[in-house]
C-alpha cells in the first residue's frame, strides 16, 4: 500500500522552504537544501541516498545504476536493515527460532523494512538543520515475517553533520529479538587510498572465512573482498582518504555494539544488482549495527534507540 502521495506531501509540507518533493521513476524523493547541506531521502525505506555538506565532497555513495523502481531497496545511501541483518539464517539461534523453516528459507536479506513505504510525520526546520521524522508501524499479522506489534521511528537531522536516531518500540505483549544495521555506503575517490581507523584490537566475524573470529590489528585497508562484523566496538570510527583533499569522516554511534565493514571487490561486484563492475573502487560500507551475537532483545513496553552521526572533520 502506498501511504505517501506526491501531491498530498507537497500540500501538507508546503510551508517548509528547505524541502522539495519529487517523483523519481516509481519512488517519491525529498530534496533537502538548507544553509549548510543538501540531502535526498526516499519515502521507500526512509532511505537516505545523498548527504553533502556545502563545500564538501558527498559523504554517501549511491549507485548511478539505480532504477528507482518500487519494492527494491536502492543500492547505496543508507538502507535500514531490520529485523535481521544479512541472511536471516546466518543469525544466532535466538533470532532465527522466531521464524518457521519456510520463512527462514525464503527470507530476503537484511529484513523487511528497507523496501516498505515509511510515513513522513514531521519536518522541522531549525537554523542550519532540517529534521525529518518517519514512522513505520508493524501491526500483528501472521502473514508477514514480523508478528509483533512494533513501531519504528527514524529521525534524520541534516546539518553540518548528519544525525540519525532509529528507535524500535515493542508495543506488544511478547518480547522479541532482532539484529539491525544502518547500512551506510560511503563515497571514496579511490578505494586503494581508504583507511578505516578505530577498530584496532576488535574481534571480527569474517563472513568470507567460515564466520571464524579474527582480531583486527591496526587500520583497515582494502586489497580484496571484505565482509566482516566487528564486535564490541563502541568507539568512533574514522575514514581517511590518503592523498585526497576530502576531510576525514568520523562516525560516532550509541547503542550500537557492532560495525560491519564491506567492500565487494572485483568478482562479487559482477554479481550485485544495480552495481557497475568497477563501482567497488568508489565506495565502501561502514555499517552501524547490532549484528551476530550483538542482537537486541526487547521486552514489551520497551524501546531501543540506535544513533549515529556522520561528520566531516
Ligand atoms: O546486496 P545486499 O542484500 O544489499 O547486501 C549487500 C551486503 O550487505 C552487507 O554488507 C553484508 O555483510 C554483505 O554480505 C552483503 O553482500
Amino acid at each position: 500500500m502506498t501511504i505517501n502521495q506526491l501531491t498530498d506531501l507537497q500540500q501538507q509540507f508546503s510551508d517548509k522552504p528547505t524541502v522539495q518533493f519529487e517523483q523519481c521513476n516509481e519512488l517519491i524523493a525529498l530534496q533537502v537544501n538548507n544553509a549548510v547541506a543538501k540531502a535526498t531521502i526516499f519515502c521507500q525505506g526512509a532511505q537516505i541516498s545523498l548527504y553533502q555538506p556545502h563545500q564538501s565532497a558527498a559523504v554517501l555513495w549511491t549507485s548511478p545504476a539505480c532504477d528507482y523502481s518500487a519494492g527494491k531497496s536502492l543500492r547505496g545511501g543508507i538502507p535500514i536493515c531490520w529485523p535481521w541483518f544479512s541472511g536471516l539464517a546466518d543469525n544466532p539461534k535466538t533470532v532465527t527460532e522466531q521464524y518457521s523453516t519456510e520463512q527462514l528459507a525464503a527470507a530476503p536479506p537484511h529484513g523487511i523494512v528497507r523496501e516498505l513505504d515509511w510515513q513522513l510525520a514531521e519536518i522541522n526546520e531549525h537554523e542550519n538543520v532540517t529534521e525529518l521524522v518517519w514512522f513505520l508501524d508493524l501491526a500483528k499479522d501472521s502473514s508477514t515475517y514480523w508478528p509483533y506489534k512494533t513501531s519504528l521511528s527514524y529521525r534524520v537531522s541534516i546539518g553540518k553533520e548528519l544525525n540519525i536516531e532509529f528507535n524500535v518500540c515493542n508495543n506488544g505483549v511478547d518480547k522479541f529479538h532482532f539484529s539491525t544495521a544502518l547500512h551506510s555506503y560511503l563515497a571514496v575517490d579511490n578505494i586503494d587510498n581508504a583507511v578505516i581507523s578505530g577498530l584496532d584490537g576488535c574481534d571480527y566475524v569474517d563472513a568470507l572465512d567460515e564466520r571464524k573470529l579474527h582480531r583486527q590489528q591496526g587500520g583497515i585497508r582494502f586489497t580484496g573482498e571484505t565482509d566482516r562484523i566487528y564486535r564490541g566496538c563502541n568507539t568512533d570510527i574514522t575514514l581517511t582518504e590518503e592523498g585526497s583533499d576530502n576531510d576525514s569522516l568520523v562516525i560516532s554511534s550509541s547503542n550500537s555494539d557492532s560495525a560491519v565493514i564491506w567492500n565487494p571487490w572485483i568478482e562479487k561486484s559482477k554479481t550485485l544488482s544495480h552495481f557497475a563492475d568497477d563501482a567497488y573502487q568508489s565506495m565502501l560500507c561502514i555499517e552501524t549495527a547490532n549484528a551476530d551475537k550483538d542482537f537486541v532483545t526487547l521486552e514489551p513496553g520497551h524501546s531501543h534507540c540506535l544513533t549515529v552521526t556522520l561528520a566531516r572533520r
